[in-house]
């Protein structure tokens, strides 16, 4: 395992707003995979982690060839109809193959999944032919080979199946079962600690008085960790003051490969998590051009990278999926992604300025893209309203309902 360099997030002097894909090429030149390697580890184990090494098939699939219906074997193609074909005694069955050779102008009978027997290539589904003293009757033409799989035609013996860095799901293991991998070699999990800050900040349960809040965005980024497929470490919630924010962030060094910070990144007399990185760590504060989410901090505090997101949840949400999910996935040994974008009618009217991207709550309903009625980023309704999120880019925009926009689904960001 490599680590991170100190000075892996250092913006180049002069730098002062950075628009989104700039940040986003920065962010995957400059993370690589963190975490240790996990060897032969059964597939009963695997969903949802990320593969260590490209897999390689041991055997072909399907290995042999078999039908694809329940019907009669033959040597193909059928041309002239109606035809009569005797049958040969027996059967092949999955599971119980024919181990003899059906002379030719034979047919046999044979069902789903079974061997195709030497000398046919070919088979009729029952329902197309009729059966009478032992003999077969096609009224319909056949092209050869028409209802086998032929072998290795899904996948041949030592192909390359799966490569390094694919986060496992059910269809891919059912690949992995196929050709008989037993065992994959997966990247451990990604421990992510999630720290809360400020003093008017509570946790859920405390006892809170008008000027405090709950703490939304700690159990809304513990929940996204835990969906991504990653370790949660929960750091708790730190009040704005330089040794609660430190200790907060040594646990975290000691115990996580990364640290998502909310709160206390923009200039504020109060914004705590930015001067500690500062007087411990290497810290850039990013000012991206993205709205919401302008600040954002990117620091290696004690050999550990720190995300710091803006406090609003909604700035929070954003900067997360966007920025904190890949760089999450490139840590974790996953490939970098762009998150899939679909492009819908807008049912929504807006004027944007030039100067930033905007990623806004929205929906997809009918066929069109609905978006959140306030962009207020302290409003938390809204997230639980969305399905996604509108990304419009930088430039000025008038937006009609009808006019082609970028809608991305939670899904497209692993959720
Ligand atoms: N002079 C400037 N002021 C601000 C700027 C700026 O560029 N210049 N940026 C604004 C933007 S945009 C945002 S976003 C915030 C980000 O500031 P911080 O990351 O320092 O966040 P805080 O000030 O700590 O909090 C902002 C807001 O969010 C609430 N909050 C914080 N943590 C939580 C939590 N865990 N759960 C729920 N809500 C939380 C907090 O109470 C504040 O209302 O700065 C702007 N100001
Ligand atoms: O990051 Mo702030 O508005 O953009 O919430």
């Amino acid at each position: 395992m490599k680590p991170l360099r100190n000075d892996c997030f250092a913006l180049p002097p002069g730098v002062n707003w950075t628009p989104v894909e700039e940040a986003l090429e920065r962010l995957r030149s400059r993370l690589h995979p963190v975490v240790e390697i996990e060897r032969a580890v059964p597939l009963s184990q695997v969903n949802g982690r990320i593969l260590a090494n490209d897999v390689h098939a041991p055997r072909a699939h399907p290995p042999s060839n078999n039908s694809a219906v329940d019907g009669y074997a033959l040597a193909g193609p059928v041309t002239d109809v109606p035809c009569t074909l005797p049958l040969v005694e027996g059967r092949s069955a999955a599971g119980e193959p024919y181990t003899g050779q059906v002379p030719e102008g034979h047919a046999i009978r044979i069902l789903t999944g079974a061997v195709i027997p030497a000398g046919t290539d070919t088979v009729v589904l029952e329902e197309d032919c009729d059966v009478a003293d032992g003999q077969l009757h096609l009224n319909g033409t056949l092209k050869a080979g028409a209802n086998a799989r032929k072998a290795g035609e899904d996948i041949k013996a030592k192909d390359k199946i799966l490569t390094t860095g694919t986060r496992l799901s059910p269809t891919q293991i059912s690949v992995l079962a196929s050709v008989g991998v037993e065992s994959v070699d997966i990247y451990q999990r990604l421990r992510v600690g999630v720290l809360s800050t400020g003093d008017e900040v509570k946790p859920v349960g405390a006892t809170v008085t008008d000027w405090q809040i709950y703490d939304a965005n700690r159990p809304m980024l513990s929940a996204l960790v835990s969906q991504l497929g990653y370790e949660l470490v929960d750091l708790g919630h730190a009040l704005d003051r330089a040794e609660e924010v430190k200790a907060a962030l040594e646990r975290g060094a000691e115990h996580c490969d990364l640290i998502l910070t909310s709160g206390g990144v923009s200039a504020g007399d109060e914004d705590h998590v930015s001067k500690t990185l500062k007087a411990h760590g290497d810290i850039s504060n990013w000012r991206i051009a993205i709205k919401p989410g302008r600040p954002l901090a990117l620091a290696m505090f004690q050999g550990t990278p720190v995300v710091g997101l803006p406090g609003n949840p909604v700035a929070a949400w954003v900067c997360a999926l966007r920025f904190g999910a890949p760089a999450m996935a490139l840590l974790a040994g996953a490939e970098w992604f762009e998150p899939q974008a679909y492009v819908m009618p807008a049912n929504f009217s807006k004027n944007k300025k030039p100067g930033r991207s905007e990623m806004l709550r929205a929906r997809v309903r009918d066929g069109q893209v609905e978006v959140f009625g306030s962009e207020g980023s302290g409003r938390v309704t809204g997230l639980a309203w969305s399905d996604g999120l509108v990304e419009l880019d930088e430039s000025a925009q008038q937006i009609e309902p009808g006019t082609p926009v970028r809608f991305i689904p939670y899904g497209s960001f692993g959720l």
